[in-house]
């Protein structure tokens, strides 16, 4: 404004000197003093304080102040509703002084103003700013001559010092106003949050300002372009217009950012709530993966049971076909039987009735026959197991209950186990009790029944101990051949014929061969016909007891034996003698079998002397490869067995020489006896359990109702079979005592004989 002012050709300030709407308060109050002190001091006194003259004339002051003033309150405030001076108490002041001040600038720029005031005393009345103004509403004391006669000079001063009086007045009470304003501004500024009230004050003013330039704007912009003063809209009403867009575009961004909140919000939960699905889910699969590989589990498990319930029953139906066959055989037993009791009856009515006459007595092979041995077996049960202790020093580790239905308890690596045998023989047990168990089987195939009598058990346990037995103190076979002999009579007419074989590291050798053992072939029999056939093996007929002992001394001095570090006289080979006795031909015809069997003992091979073969020693080495052959041997036995108990259809007889040799006497309707030898010492512990448990399985075999073997109606002495037909050439050689059995004639053309199941070893 001083800038302006000091340049007096410069006129009305141009609209673009105008102070921007956005200038701070301060400035303009300070050049409102600054026009204020030049209307105080009329006398020419710098005002402001600034110590420069007033070089602003009061009309330019007035401009200015209008501009001011238009620049503060709005165009609509300034010139479209003009005070009421005459009651200025209510107007506001700023609205006062504007409307005076404009009134006044209208009639300084009118002509007759610019002429009153060159004239100095001479006052036109002014017209009305806005031509509405009539004499009687227009202040009187304001323009005293306006629309009346011309007032006088002293009455014109009068009126000028009252305006300017009244103007003035307006004008401190402006200025106090915004000096309470500005205090007002300095205490928010000072309080607590002054800053955000500043700013916040600041930004309002700012905001206020763009509003008011904006509104300007418009309305300059409806005054230009608008359709005119008739239709143009009242500013107020812009103002209010554009205050509720702008409270409603406030009111829309609060409701924006709680949408937004709100969203952010549901965002962070669904985040949780997907972490937590995922928990789920993981936990879920889980789930079903452990409750599928439990319900594999136990599916395997049912089907695992169901497979053994399916074996149990066909074992149970097997079961129930042997007792079915039992039963019967039973019952065909009793009728036999009582036929023979009633038989005997009969003879012993016509012996008795004879020898009251005086007559000669029948024949003694016309008496009772001995067959009631062999249904003792039958009711027995076809496979039994007997078990003898070995002689030595007492364990703690073996405890035994012997006699009948005995046990073995054994603890070995600190787990007990109890073995149930059919018969239990202690350490003291002599070779007589033992026999006394056998000797019904043994006479039983005097009947026509098949029996194979076996030795098993652990190298130097007392197999051929028990088999054979010392002269003093004989054993099982020599004991059975005399029970047999006695029980045949002197008179005998029973046809016996006995053949003895090894197998020797898988070879089979005649024992009783004229010559020098040689290695025989086996071969399976016709097909139909089963068993095997043994190519040169010989048989020989057998008179009486003593020739058979020679025989048996003969061959058991060909079995192959050895020193070994378990035993000073191990049998290194499986002995077989097969024994037929053939029924007299006035009886009914059928042939019994005798095997007995003296296994080689199975042993581990360090005890047999590995050391000694590593070390290159050839009986070591011969030692320790018989050891492998028997222990083979064994373990193919031991297949056999495990075949049989289950009943499997295909029992691998085949597996071994020896299970090839003992097929006749481990098929149907056999009977066997296995005698189990076993030591007490504790390192023989762990074989010794081996061997109970291979008792254990073969107690469990089943061989069928034990059968009698009947001999063919046109069969010939040497016709041994029942069931099949013979091959072969028969032989009746019959050595001399005290001299070697010579071969047959035909012994060397392949002779072999069939048993009904197999060969006649
Ligand atoms: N009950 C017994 N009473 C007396 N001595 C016995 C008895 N059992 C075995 N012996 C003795 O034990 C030793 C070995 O016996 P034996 O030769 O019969 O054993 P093994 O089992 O046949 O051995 P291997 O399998 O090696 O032929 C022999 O000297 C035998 O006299």
């Amino acid at each position: 404004a001083a800038a302006d002012a000091g340049d007096p050709a410069q006129g009305p300030p141009s609209p673009r000197s105008r102070r921007r709407p956005d200038q701070p308060a301060p400035e303009l109050w300070t050049e409102l003093t600054r026009l204020a002190g030049c209307s105080e001091s009329e006398d020419g006194q710098a005002g402001g304080g600034l110590g420069r003259p007033a070089e602003v004339s009061l009309e330019e002051a007035l401009v200015r102040l209008a501009e001011f003033l238009s620049v503060q309150l709005g165009p609509e405030e300034s010139c479209g509703n003009p005070p009421d001076l005459g009651q200025p108490a209510d107007a506001p002041p700023l609205l006062a002084v504007t409307s005076q001040v404009l009134a006044l600038l209208a009639w300084i720029q009118s002509p007759r103003g610019r002429q009153a005031l060159l004239q100095g005393t001479q006052l036109v009345q002014p017209p009305s700013p806005y031509g509405c103004r009539s004499g009687e509403e227009g202040p009187s004391h304001f323009v005293p001559g306006l629309g009346q006669q011309p007032l006088q000079p002293e009455e014109d001063q009068r009126a000028w010092e009252r305006l300017e009086q009244l103007i003035l007045g307006q004008l401190e009470e402006l200025k106090l106003q915004v000096e309470r304003q500005e205090e007002e501004l300095s205490r928010l500024r000072l309080g607590p949050g002054a800053t955000d009230s500043e700013k916040r004050v600041q930004h309002l003013t700012l905001e206020n300002e763009a509003l008011k330039q904006s509104l300007s704007l418009m309305r300059d912009l409806l005054l230009h372009w608008g359709p005119g003063p008739a239709t143009r809209t009242p500013q107020p009403t812009w103002l209010h217009s554009l205050q509720e867009g702008a409270e409603a575009l406030v009111e829309l961004q609060g409701r924006l950012q709680e949408a937004q909140d709100t969203t952010e919000a549901l965002r962070v939960q669904l985040g949780v709530q997907e972490v937590q699905l995922q928990g789920l889910q993981g936990a879920l699969q889980q789930l079903q993966q452990d409750t599928e590989h439990t319900c594999r589990q136990e599916l395997q498990q049912m089907h695992g049971q169901l497979a053994g319930l399916r074996a149990r029953m066909a074992s149970l139906r097997q079961g129930c076909g042997d007792l079915r066959g039992l039963v019967s055989t039973f019952a065909q037993s009793c009728q036999g039987s009582l036929s023979e009791a009633q038989g005997q009856v009969s003879w012993a009515l016509e012996a008795l009735s004879a020898a009251e006459a005086g007559t000669q007595p029948l024949d003694r092979q016309q008496g009772p026959s001995a067959e009631c041995p062999g249904r003792l077996l039958e009711l027995r049960g076809n496979i039994r197991v007997l078990c003898r202790l070995r002689p030595g020093i007492p364990s703690s580790l073996v405890r035994t209950e012997p006699g009948p239905g005995g046990t073995v308890t054994t603890c070995y690596r600190g787990r007990q186990r109890r073995f149930c045998l059919d018969w239990v023989f202690p350490p003291d047990a002599s070779q007589e009790e033992v026999f006394r168990e056998l000797e019904p089987a043994v006479l039983s195939c005097l009947g026509g029944y098949s029996v194979c009598i076996f030795t098993y058990g652990q190298t130097g346990t007392g197999k051929t101990y028990s088999m054979e037995g010392p002269p003093e103190d004989p054993g099982i076979a020599p004991r059975a051949l005399q029970s047999l002999f006695r029980e045949m009579g002197a008179g005998r007419q029973h046809g016996v014929t006995l053949s003895m074989v090894e197998i020797y590291n898988e070879a089979v050798r005649d024992l009783l061969a004229p010559g020098p053992p040689e290695r025989l072939a086996v071969r399976q029999g016709p097909a139909g016909q089963g068993g095997v056939q043994v190519s040169g093996l010989t048989h020989w007929d057998v008179p009486n007891l003593e020739t058979l002992h020679q025989m048996l001394s003969l061959g058991r001095r060909n079995r192959a034996t050895a020193a070994t570090a378990m035993n000073r006289h191990s049998s290194r080979s499986h002995a077989l003698v097969t024994l037929h006795v053939a029924s007299p031909p006035r009886a009914p015809g059928s042939t019994g079998t005798l095997h007995l069997v003296d296994l080689a003992g199975s042993e581990r091979a360090w005890k047999a002397g590995v050391a000694g073969a590593q070390r290159g020693d050839p009986d070591s080495a011969q030692r320790l490869r018989e050891a492998q052959t028997i222990n083979r041997s064994l373990l193919a036995l031991g297949g056999v067995m495990a075949a049989l108990r289950a009943h499997r259809p295909h029992v691998p007889f085949r597996d071994s020489q020896l299970t090839r040799l003992l097929q006749p006497a481990l098929g149907p309707g056999t009977t066997a006896v296995l005698l189990l030898q076993i030591s007490t010492r504790p390192e023989d512990l762990g074989e010794t359990v081996c061997s109970l448990k291979f008792a254990e399985r073969v107690g469990q075999v089943q061989l069928g109702p034990a059968r009698r073997r009947r001999a063919p109606r046109s069969g010939t002495p040497s016709s041994l079979s029942t069931d099949t037909p013979l091959t072969g050439t028969p032989c009746t050689p019959t050595p001399s005592p005290g001299s070697p059995p010579s071969p047959s004639p035909d012994s060397g053309s392949g002779v072999a004989f069939e048993s009904p199941q197999g060969p006649p070893l």
